[in-house]
């Protein structure tokens, strides 16, 4: 279980962590959402135990980085953005210095290299210095380096950057392989990568962290939308089961619900009302709640949370500000 509390981190006078918390069970993969400059590669680096936090803790299994970083990053791998490989360095070569690093000897150095090299694909590239590797080559290189040693933690910086679609499927397989045994934390501005291999989804907004939801639950809107002339809100208000309504433009009410998923019987008891009152429904549907579409409410300032017990509203994190 990784552990993150109040992690906050500045450049100079720029707050670029602000009090971000969260944790991360065994099993799990979590995709860090978030804007070009929202500070996903800042905490990503904190937790590896690369750059210092300017305040809060980080803890993996109850090994604290604060307190014994060597023995955190020894169970850690990290793919970061920018591969920090030698490059005139051969494949193997970098490998074998990467297994030395992860503390690796002998034959469970040998195992884990090989291992690696099976893993990525990479046996026909072995004897070939790193700089003449095309970049999805380099990549899967980063990736074998990050995989040595059965890491507990895996970070991962855009992973299937410059892989081929064949090497992308290879390389989701992998990492769904990986955790089985390991907590993942991936960062993608790819939705679709997101849909494909998390489980759950933090979201960052100018450092501040704006939404930590299940992509299961994100997908469930506790909202349906009604296309109608009907215009007495308070109506449809008085209905069991519905706890707000609103006009979103004209001709569309946005009626939330008191529990998440499509529910027969207030959509039931929704048009019944309105037709039962003279007026027209055209169209009944639950509001579609897409990552794609989330992600670019939280960029707009336009999200509304749906559970008010999860991470802080747009408004909250404004009114921080
Ligand atoms: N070494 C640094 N010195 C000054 N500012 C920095 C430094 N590193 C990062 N920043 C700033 O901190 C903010 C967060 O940067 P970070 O790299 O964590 O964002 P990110 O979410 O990973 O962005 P991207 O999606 O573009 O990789 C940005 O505004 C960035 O300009």
């Amino acid at each position: 279980m990784l552990n993150v509390r109040n992690l906050t981190r500045s450049y100079g006078s720029f707050i670029a962590v602000d009090d971000v918390s969260f944790s991360i069970k065994k099993g799990e993969i979590i995709g860090l959402l978030g804007h070009n400059g929202a500070g996903k590669t800042t905490i990503m680096k904190i937790v590896s135990g690369y750059l210092e936090a300017d305040g809060g803790e980080v803890s993996l299994d109850g090994i604290s980085l604060g307190k014994n970083a060597k023995l955190l990053q020894q169970h850690l791998g990290y793919l970061p953005e920018n591969l920090p490989v030698y490059p005139e360095m051969t494949v193997a070569e970098y490998l074998d210095y990467a297994a030395d690093l992860k503390g690796l000897t002998a034959n469970k150095k040998i195992a884990e290299i090989k291992r690696v090299i099976k893993a990525t694909d990479l046996s026909a590239k072995l004897l070939a210095p790193i700089d003449t590797l095309s970049r999805g080559y380099k990549q899967r290189v980063g990736v074998a380096q990050a995989i040595l040693g059965n890491p507990k933690l895996l970070i991962l910086d855009e992973p299937t950057n410059g892989l081929d679609p064949e090497q992308t499927q290879h390389m989701r397989k992998l990492i769904k392989d990986i955790a089985q045994t390991a907590t993942v934390i991936l960062s993608t501005h790819i939705m679709q990568e997101v849909n494909a291999l998390c489980d759950r989804v933090l979201i960052l907004k100018s450092g501040q962290l704006v939404l930590d939801e299940k992509l299961d639950a994100l997908q469930h809107s506790r909202h349906l939308v009604a296309e109608t002339d009907c215009t007495d809100i308070e109506l449809i208000k008085n209905i069991s089961g519905v706890e707000l309504v609103s006009e979103i433009e004209p001709g569309k009410l946005l009626v939330e619900m008191s529990k998440q998923g499509f529910s027969r019987v207030i959509g039931s008891d929704l048009s019944k009302t309105i037709i039962e009152s003279g007026a027209s429904l055209f169209a009944l549907y639950p509001r579609k709640r897409d990552l794609e579409t989330v992600f670019n409410q939280i960029n707009s300032d336009q999200y509304v949370t749906e559970d008010k017990s999860n991470a802080k509203t747009d408004k909250e994190v404004s009114n921080a500000a």
